[in-house]
């Protein structure tokens, strides 16, 4: 297992966000988080990244390790360092720059040394992106945006990645875009932890879930075996 997190609990503040979340991603495959609003995906993934920690008035409890190294602890940077690349809910891109311009600043040469992605081999995955690579971040459409996000993670040339919500807000033929690209992405050797909402993409594109409530994992399988039963259990779907 590349990433295996052991009874993990997360607070912000005094609020007990994450109850002993226990889970394992191997490598080279694509495990999704699934929950509805408000479960405790994006902490989950924030909590990976080192980002419930006690400057930030929160608080992180348990095992995490990536690659055999503790995360615990460590600061988010360094957590970065060791080959995560975290895509944050909300396509975090720079807004003024330009397309290229938001890569080349995430560009990075992987720990093991691998430069696998760079800009010519992000433009031959994501084409569009390079139709509009002249263009500024604020003027690329929704699904655009999302491409970039996930490029500039790549640029990183990551171990692995951490997707949260790709899909929010945007039309059933984009998401079903991002649904090739994750599968492409997988068949690349990419290593991929999703937090999602929507099971259908889900399916599409991870192995295996967990499904999130209220900070605690209640149920896991592999994706494509989730009955209609347990999706209205826990989804609502
Ligand atoms: N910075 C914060 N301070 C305090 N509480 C927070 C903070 N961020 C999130 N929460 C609370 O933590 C809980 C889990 O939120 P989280 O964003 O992890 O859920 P989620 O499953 O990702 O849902 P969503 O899809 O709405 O983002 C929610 O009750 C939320 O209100």
């Amino acid at each position: 297992m590349i990433l295996e997190l052991k009874d993990v609990n997360g607070y912000y503040d005094k609020s007990h966000i994450l109850n002993g979340v226990t889970l394992s991603v191997g490598q080279g495959t694509s495990v999704c988080l699934l929950g509805r609003n408000g479960v405790g995906k994006s902490t989950t993934m924030k909590t990976i990244m080192g980002m419930l920690n006690p400057k930030e008035h929160c608080k992180t409890e348990g095992s995490m390790k990536f690659d055999g190294k503790e995360l615990s602890g460590m600061k988010s940077h360094s957590i970065a360092r060791l080959g995560i690349a975290y895509v944050p809910q909300g396509r975090h891109i720079f807004p003024t720059l330009t397309t290229e311009e938001n890569l080349k600043v995430a560009a990075r040469t992987g720990v093991d040394g691998s430069s696998k992605w760079n800009l010519e081999t992000v433009y031959t995955f994501f084409p569009r992106l390079e139709e509009r690579k002249d263009s500024k971040g604020d003027k690329l459409s929704g699904g655009e945006k999302q491409m970039l996000a996930v490029a500039r993670g790549l640029m990183q040339n990551p171990k692995m990645m951490l997707l949260d919500e790709i899909t929010e807000g945007l039309a059933p033929i984009i998401v079903d875009q991002l649904a090739s690209m994750v599968q492409n992405l997988v068949a690349e050797g990419v290593t991929i932890l999703i937090a999602e909402q929507n099971v259908k993409f889900a399916m599409k594109v991870s192995s295996d879930c967990y499904i999130l409530e209220r900070g605690t994992i209640v149920h896991h399988q592999a994706t494509n075996e989730l009955t209609a039963e347990t999706r209205k259990k826990y989804l609502g779907l």
